[in-house]
């Protein structure tokens, strides 16, 4: 159940690599061959009858991919026009260029022997993959600027370009293009086809990753193995992301299970309501007051034993009505909150949605003092953004639910360094993974591990961001937006990618999310297991209800991604 979850960044990707190879059981050659066979597999899929196709090889491997790309396409029968450069490759792909130079001619890597020459059926793009170090210059980006559209003829491109790992310029730990911003940008390289090899990694999935990359496809290129294997006994997986990916089912860390069976409610041979936990809702006051409870609601849905929704008392008239099955208390101040929380049973809160500023700046020291599982969303984090002495209270069992505006209230600096311009040329050199170093840790393993962990892309990405801020909190962060990340202060991390669900980003959606969480926290998930299934459940019910979703409908959808899910 683990295969294929996993997000690696390109350091982790680069660690698996080298460990395969120096277990002598497989060669960077033969990885080579794989990943440019699976490539071309795709593209025969795709194009079924034998065209003309350009592929476009830059100075490292990615290129020496691409030379396995044009020999297999050229044994299919395609015509080939092949385009690269005249650098000292690695060996292993000095070999593939000399194995295609035996079959036919490689033209320079310009923008003019690109113009040349009849429009192609597919275009390849293997210039640069997990190697980018910083934004390309000259003739290189005078070719993406060109596969991506400046010519005026982007809509050919897009319909005929696949990329080999990613489109080239694209740092694949962020999702970013360094040297662009980092919002969509006219020329920004965007493939209808990208194929991965063995795991999806974080630029895949975030910021300008899934638009870029079009149709992802994961080849298999034989290093499991080598990705599964505990190398240290014990550290290698924490500091490893576990994807949550819509085609995959999520693993329970610990236990091996699968989400259907954590969900099912089969916690006790004689399960009742207390047995799947009390959640309490901290709501708003009169005219404030819809927020919360779609939060309760949604606890209610994800099946929380008991949901209680406490708004002030003057508004409690206010919330009558429907769901029957929500319990309303007031709670006015600090001492009425710890008055309810004497009930131990109740045993996850939420606060924040609706709530106002004052009233949660006031009941948060409470929440926070009382060391239960707690979400913060909205108002909270804005409270918490006032009062920085709450963030040594946080615990791991804390979910902080900030959208990116609210992430920038309470961690200022680390949302600058997202919002700063993209690294300058040579920056990235720094974070790259030395193979002689890698060879060593991979003999010192410990070492090794914490290096791993270290080790950044070049740009700063959210999966940074998310993961200083957990570090810095206590708490697991979630960081919200069509890309959510969730980070654990341990450095565990997920991606959930949303993209295909825009529909999502309707007022009250977030609310929903918190009230998701905190009813699984209710039913005794840990932190970063709870906020990752509610992202993932989420956006199922929001994919499963289709355009025209409102906030109110998400609750709602609930029971049935739950059925469709086999709980
Ligand atoms: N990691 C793996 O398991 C495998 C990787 N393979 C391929 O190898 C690729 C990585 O290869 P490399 O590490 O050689 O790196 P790339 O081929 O992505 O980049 C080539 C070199 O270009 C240089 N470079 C980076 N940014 C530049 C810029 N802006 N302008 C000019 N030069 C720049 C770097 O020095 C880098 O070494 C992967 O993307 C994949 O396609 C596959 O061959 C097989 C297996
Ligand atoms: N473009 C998008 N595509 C898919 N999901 C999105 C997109 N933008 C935001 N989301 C998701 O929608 C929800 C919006 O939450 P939030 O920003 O708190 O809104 P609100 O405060 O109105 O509830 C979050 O779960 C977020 O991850
Ligand atoms: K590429």
């Amino acid at each position: 159940m683990f295969h294929g979850t996993e997000i690696l960044t390109t350091a982790q990707m680069r660690a698996i690599e080298s460990a395969a190879m120096t277990s002598g059981r497989v060669t960077g050659a033969e990885l080579m061959e794989r990943a440019g066979c699976a490539v071309a597999g795709q593209i025969r899929l795709r194009w079924p009858k034998a065209g003309l196709a350009v592929v476009l090889c830059g100075p490292g491997n990615n290129g020496g991919d691409g030379y396995v790309v044009a020999r297999h396409l050229h044994r299919a029968g395609w015509q080939l026009r092949v385009l690269g450069m005249d650098n000292a490759a690695g060996a292993d792909a000095a070999r593939m260029k000399a194995e295609w130079r035996a079959l036919g001619p490689i033209l320079p890597l310009t923008e003019d022997a690109l113009r040349e020459g009849p429009d192609a059926d597919v275009y390849v793009d293997a210039i640069f993959g997990t190697g980018l170090t910083r934004a390309p210059e000259g003739e290189i980006a005078a070719i993406l600027d060109h596969l991506g559209g400046s010519g005026g003829d982007w809509a050919f491109f897009r319909e005929r370009l696949v990329a080999v790992d990613c489109p080239s310029g694209l740092c694949l730990d962020s999702g970013a293009f360094p040297g662009r911003p980092r919002e969509p940008g006219d020329f920004d390289l965007r493939a209808r086809l990208t194929v991965a090899f063995d795991s999806p990694k974080p630029g895949h999935l975030l910021e300008r990753g899934p638009e870029c990359c079009g149709e992802l496809v994961v080849a298999d290129i034989g290093l499991r193995h080598w990705r599964e294997r505990d190398i240290d006994g014990r550290g290698f997986r924490p500091a490893r992301l576990t994807g949550i990916w819509p085609p995959f089912d999520i693993p329970d860390a610990r236990s091996g299970t699968v989400l259907a069976d954590r969900l099912a409610k089969r916690s006790s041979s004689h399960p009742h309501k207390f047995s799947h936990g009390h959640a309490l809702v901290v709501a708003g006051g009169p005219g404030r007051g819809g927020a919360g409870r779609l939060s309760a609601r949604a606890a209610l849905r994800i099946g929380a034993g008991l949901v209680t929704l406490a708004p002030p008392a003057e508004a409690l008239p206010a919330h009558a009505g429907p769901p029957d099955a929500l319990m309303r208390r007031g709670i006015d101040d600090p001492a009425g909150l710890q008055d309810m929380l004497a009930d131990r049973r109740i045993n996850a809160l939420c606060i924040g949605p609706g709530c106002g500023v004052e009233r949660a700046a006031a009941l948060l020291p409470a929440i926070l003092g009382a060391g239960r599982a707690a979400v913060l969303d909205a108002d909270a984090l804005t409270a918490l953004s006032r009062d920085p002495g709450l963030m040594a209270v946080l615990h791991e069992n804390c979910v902080l639910t900030p959208h990116a505006g609210e992430f920038g209230r309470v961690f200022p600096d680390l949302a600058a360094r997202l919002d700063h311009p993209p690294a300058p040329a040579g920056t990235g050199a720094a974070h790259a993974p030395d193979p002689a170093r890698m060879a060593r840790f991979l003999a010192e393993h410990a070492a090794y591990r914490e290096e791993l962990a270290k080790m950044r892309g070049p740009l700063y990405s959210r999966l940074d961001a998310a993961r200083d801020a957990a570090a810095r909190s206590g708490a697991v962060v979630l960081l919200k937006g069509p890309d959510t990340v969730i980070a654990a202060p341990d450095g565990r991390a997920c991606i959930h990618s949303a993209f295909d669900v825009p529909w999502l980003a309707t007022a009250g959606a977030g609310d929903v999310l918190a009230g998701i969480i905190a009813g699984l926290l209710a039913r005794g998930l840990p932190g970063l297991e709870a906020a990752a299934t509610g992202a993932r459940l989420h956006a199922e019910a929001a994919r499963r209800f289709g355009p025209g979703l409102i906030a109110d409908d998400l609750p709602e959808a609930l029971p049935a991604v739950l059925r469709g899910m086999g709980v």
